[in-house]
């Protein structure tokens, strides 16, 4: 007996379809297991019937319910700013010494003109091959890496030196990072200030990865300078940013 097995997400060579193991699935439904995303069941279910003897197969389709996650895209409220204000999200990558993509800049700065806030998520490497062991096909995986706070902010200023749009000023730009948001008692923090007060934090004032960050843009309300005042690395330079600088009403 064949199955075919549809659910909205799956594919034969990895063993994990949605949470549930090939093998746990072919020691309940028999070894002759077929595996078929949602379209292929659809649009090919036909010709893997042809292929197969017609009176041993079997259409199974499981049930499959969006049940939505929470998401850092608004988990990110934590730290005060109002979502309401925040534009796009971008994306930063490790860079190495020859790829320092910077397409992330251009959408911060269009943010910025509309003084609106970005989330700035970091890049995180699981499950990477080197080059060497993905050109030889060993699947030998390198040790995890998490892009660091100070990472992250190294590399906006080295891109701003290179830009000058004048968006990712050190001593001028106010930033909020964030690491393990939601996280169990103790794990969460978040630490705002200057890029440059950031830069010069110890790294374990961040906490442990995932870290995000966040470019505060210019439309900044007195009750989000106060709230984010709390995580402040210095209360006194981050108030006198936001009124000085972001031209924020502060008593
Ligand atoms: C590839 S994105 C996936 C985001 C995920 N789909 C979500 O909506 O939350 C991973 C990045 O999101 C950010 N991130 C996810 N969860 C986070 C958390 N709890 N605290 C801080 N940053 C987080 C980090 O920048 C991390 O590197």
């Amino acid at each position: 007996m064949f199955y075919i097995i549809g659910l909205g997400l799956c594919d034969e060579k990895d063993i994990t379809v949605r949470g549930l193991e090939k093998e746990r699935l072919e020691a309940f439904y028999g070894k002759d297991l077929i595996l078929a995303d949602r379209d292929m069941v659809e649009t090919e279910s036909d010709e893997i019937l042809r292929d197969a003897d017609k009176k041993d197969v079997a259409l199974l389709v499981i049930p499959v319910r969006v049940v939505h996650n929470a998401s850092i895209m608004n988990a990110i409220g934590a730290c005060g700013l109002q979502l309401y204000n925040f534009g796009q999200t971008v994306s930063l990558v490790f860079f190495s010494e020859t790829w320092k993509p910077d397409s992330f800049y251009d959408r911060i700065k269009e943010n910025a003109d509309l003084g609106m806030h970005t989330l700035v998520l970091l890049d995180i490497k699981v499950k990477e091959q080197s080059e060497e062991n993905l050109a030889r096909g060993r699947k030998i995986y390198e040790p995890p890496r998490y892009m660091s706070i100070t990472q992250a902010v190294s590399q906006l200023i080295e891109i701003e030196e290179l830009r000058e749009g004048g968006i990712l000023t050190p001593d001028k730009t106010l930033a909020i990072a964030m690491s393990r948001v939601g996280g169990s008692e103790g794990q969460e923090r978040i630490v705002s200030g200057t890029l440059s007060e950031l830069l010069s934090q110890p790294p374990e004032v961040f906490g442990e990865p995932l870290h995000s960050l966040v470019i505060v843009g210019r439309r900044l309300h007195h009750l989000e300078v106060e709230y984010a005042e709390t995580f402040a690395v210095n209360r006194e330079s981050w108030r006198s940013t936001a009124r000085d600088v972001y031209g924020c009403a502060l008593d």
